[in-house]
């Protein structure tokens, strides 16, 4: 599904931020992308979304790079960002709408999906209401909301967790387990690890823009001789040098 291939970019061609990183994600997997502050994530998530161009590299999604097939690229992929942006005049239920139609649903696919994602979200009494009467919180929720409402063949994650409460978590975890169950191909960042360790199949460990553990747990143990270690060890490993 997925392919980035030595991949090289940033926002200057001068300094680039992620050297030559390699990983993939298929379909019916969850890929944890970890890394401290700075590391190079939501870079990374850049380039992939085409935001960015690679200065050396590529990214394909099903053998194809965004410059090949735009419309098939971007209508195959989902994102929820690490802050929610919205447009102020639209409402949460006007916000799915333009979602839908921007990926040519069918409405009366939008209306049930939609129906069922603002129940599972807790957010159904707010559905006509403008984002800016909403806590951050349910701000996030448009994003995640919109995003399930694709069901995309990859959705990216950038620090979802941030703002949402239990009740919230548990529902994007549902979803990004049942979506990985119907052959999601899921690409996660978080800086929360335990999650991270039970909930994906696999990582990519990035440490200032390269690629410093890639693989399942088992293989990273491997790689890092530490054959106990957890996530969080291996990651405090790496961040120390
Ligand atoms: N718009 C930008 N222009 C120039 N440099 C940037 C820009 N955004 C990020 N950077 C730089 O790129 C590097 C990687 O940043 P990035 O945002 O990818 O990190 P991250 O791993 O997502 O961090 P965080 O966990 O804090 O979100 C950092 O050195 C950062 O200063």
């Amino acid at each position: 599904m997925l392919c980035v291939k030595n991949l090289t970019g940033g926002y200057s061609v001068h300094q680039p931020v992620i050297h030559h990183i390699s990983f993939e994600v298929q379909p019916s997997e969850i890929v944890g992308l970890i890394g401290l502050n700075g590391a190079g994530k939501s870079t990374t998530i850049k380039h992939i979304l085409g935001l960015l161009s690679p200065q050396e590299g590529t990214v394909t999604l099903g053998g194809k790079t965004l410059a090949e097939d735009p419309v098939h690229f971007r209508s195959q992929v989902a994102f929820i960002p690490e802050a929610p942006q919205f447009y102020e005049e639209l409402t949460l239920w006007e916000h799915m709408e333009l979602t839908a139609r921007a990926y040519q649903m069918k409405p009366d696919v939008f209306k049930k999906r939609a129906e069922h994602l603002l129940e599972v979200f807790r957010m159904k009494k707010v559905a006509k209401w403008f984002p800016n009467t909403f806590s951050k919180g349910m701000q996030q929720k448009i994003m995640i909301l919109s995003a399930f409402l694709v069901q995309p063949s990859l959705l990216i994650v950038d620090e979802p967790f941030v703002g949402l409460d239990p009740l919230a978590i548990q529902a994007l975890l549902e979803m990004l387990q049942d979506g990985k169950q119907q052959g999601m191909a899921i690409l996660m960042s978080t800086h929360i690890l335990g999650m991270a360790e039970k909930y994906c199949d696999r990582f990519v460990i990035l440490h200032e823009g390269r690629t410093s553990l890639h693989g399942t747990l088992p293989e990273m143990r491997k790689q890092a001789e530490q054959p106990d270690a957890s996530l969080e060890e291996l990651f405090i490993g790496v961040a120390r040098g």
